[in-house]
């Protein structure tokens, strides 16, 4: 689920007087999503998602996460657009939180994404690239390298309960990851968590990317490796070399890679997995049995992590010598 804190009809027409948006006809929560909450509104003047930002949204990035969005949807990335007060502002107050209001993109997210939507994805993931260039306002990535120790040192006690042995083989993956992290690729703004639940389609056709309270600057080509973890790996656990193919060759049609960010795939797909094993890892070992969220396998991604690990090359996530720039 994903209501931490209900509003009720009073304080919603109310704060739905300060926008242009006509009156209220109907609000619901919506179940899915992990981190804020967030209400599908009905008015006269339109379909709208109303998110109130909950404690793990730090309150100094919001200009961040609606500017981006604004600036992207102005761009025609398909992505939702933050809905202006009445009096120029898009950040409001509701219920005790700060709330927006963005516009609603119609289209479903797919539970078993094939090829030609990984390809989609790609050209999508580069086309938001591209839009985001010139965008004035920055966000470090909260959620890199320097930021895995702490995490894995509030996890690495149970971690064994988990798996045994997850202990010293994370130690070492780390301390590896930790000493090899490449530097110097081009960076930008990137999504930071693109995965199927945050990419909407309608009838095969993308229709539009969601849930942009992840992004930051950071190497484009790790965005890359966080799609290829996310979208091109089978069910039992097998990497699809077709789907990985697909989503390169989506993305170097809009962004070509240069020869340095192909050779830093590989680790930056090992970074990338080992990034949502420790959340996946924290959520698991920290949220309240019976609590109303659905808890994400961290052992997906230790498999997913084991597999880059053998990798010597893109071209075995897909990437063709034509795929890079001279
Ligand atoms: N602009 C939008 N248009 C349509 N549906 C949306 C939009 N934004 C969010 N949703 C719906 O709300 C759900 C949760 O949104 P999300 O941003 O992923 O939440 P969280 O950040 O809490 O994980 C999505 O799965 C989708 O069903
Ligand atoms: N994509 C992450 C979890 C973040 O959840 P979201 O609902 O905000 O997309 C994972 O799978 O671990």
């Amino acid at each position: 689920m994903a209501v931490y804190t209900d509003v009720n009809e009073e304080q919603l027409r109310a704060f739905l007087a300060e926008y242009d948006v006509g009156t209220l006809l109907s609000y619901k929560g919506i179940a899915e999503g992990v981190e804020n909450s967030n209400f599908l509104l009905r008015t006269t003047g339109g379909t709208f998602i109303l998110t109130l930002y909950e404690k793990r949204v730090n309150r100094d990035d919001l200009p961040f996460f609606i500017g981006l969005m604004d600036h992207l949807a102005l761009k025609g990335l398909s992505c939702p657009l933050p809905i202006v007060r009445r009096d120029g502002g898009h950040l409001s107050e509701l219920a005790g939180r700060p709330a927006a209001m963005v516009s609603f993109l119609d289209g479903a997210w797919l539970r078993k994404p094939q090829p030609q939507h990984c390809r989609e994805v790609g050209q999508a993931l580069a086309a938001m690239h591209v839009a985001g260039s010139d965008f004035a306002i920055r966000r470090a990535n909260g959620l890199t390298v320097a930021d895995w120790r702490p995490l894995w040192e509030g996890a690495r006690a149970r971690a064994d309960e988990v798996q045994p042995g997850l202990k010293d083989e994370i130690d070492q993956e780390l301390a590896s990851l930790e000493s090899d992290w490449p530097s110097g690729l081009p960076e930008g703004v990137i999504h930071a968590d693109l995965f199927p639940d945050n990419v909407f389609f309608i009838e095969d056709r993308l229709s539009g990317l969601i849930d942009f309270y992840f992004a930051c600057n950071d190497f484009l080509a790790y965005d890359i490796a966080i799609c290829l973890n996310a979208w091109c790996f089978e069910p039992d656990g097998a990497f699809n070399l077709t789907k990985g193919m697909a989503l390169i060759d989506g993305y170097v049609c809009v962004r070509p890679l240069e020869p340095g960010e192909a050779e830093a795939l590989p680790l930056l797909a090992r970074g990338a997995a080992l990034r949502f094993f420790l959340t996946r890892l924290h959520d698991w070992l920290t949220t309240p049995e019976g609590a109303l969220v659905v808890k994400k396998d961290p052992l997906e991604y230790m498999r997913k992590l084991r597999f880059h690990r053998q990798i010597d090359s893109a071209s075995e996530y897909g990437l063709r010598i034509k795929d890079l720039t001279q």
